[in-house]
């Protein structure tokens, strides 16, 4: 069953959503212009009030490994997301400081940009639109032949993500802009997705 990431939590309120709606991932956004961003002081509250069995994920854009690799020895997230321009030589450093997972994002415009996110070390590949939290889709049909279990992301919502889900099977989608209303996170927003991606 294709498993659910809703990325961007900042509120209290919203780890009672996720306790009730049960997604597999939470993320934490520590990309300092985002309007979702979290201090890792901030992210280990809301970590602490979530349910243990979720997962959390730190998204990072383009910070110091050392960064990264400290806000998973303190235990705050359970996986490491990069969404900016991390390439391999990345990645092997932050190997070196942390055993902690990676979750490598690309932004998807052409056939080039699967065929390079397939060739990464990562632990998991993320297939976005763009920069992250857009709320953009990209052309999902640049997907099929792609043979690698991806996070499908970017401009999923209530609306599209069954469809997603039935025709693509990623191993997982990862939602933000779409669960939320005028800027802040919607429990029936999230309801309604979780739902509709557990019943396919
Ligand atoms: O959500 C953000 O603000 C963000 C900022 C910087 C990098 C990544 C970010 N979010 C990631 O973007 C995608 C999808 O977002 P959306 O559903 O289109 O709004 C997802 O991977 C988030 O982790």
């Amino acid at each position: 069953m294709t498993k659910v990431k809703i990325c961007g939590l900042t509120r209290e309120c919203e780890t009672e959503y996720m306790n009730r709606w049960h997604p597999d991932f939470c993320g934490f956004i520590f990309a300092g212009n985002s309007r979702r961003y979290v201090s890792r002081e901030r992210a280990a509250v809301l970590k602490a009030l979530l349910s243990p069995e979720i997962r959390t994920v730190g998204v990072f854009v383009n910070a110091r490994p050392e960064a990264a690799a400290a806000c998973a020895g303190e235990g705050i997230i359970d996986l490491i997301q990069l969404h900016g321009q991390e390439d391999e030589g990345y990645l092997k450093a932050l190997r070196e400081l942390t055993d902690c997972p990676v979750i490598q994002a690309f932004s998807v415009k052409e056939a080039e940009d699967i065929r390079r996110a397939e060739e990464s070390s990562a632990d998991y590949i993320l297939l976005d639109h763009g920069a992250g939290g857009t709320g953009k889709c990209f052309n999902w049909k640049l997907l099929s032949g792609l043979k690698r279990p991806y996070f499908l992301a970017g401009g999923l919502t209530p609306a599209n993500v069954e469809r997603a889900v039935r025709l693509y099977r990623p191993y997982a989608v990862d939602i933000s802009s779409g669960v939320e209303t005028d800027g802040v996170k919607d429990p029936i927003k999230i309801e309604t997705c979780i739902r509709r991606i557990k019943d396919v």
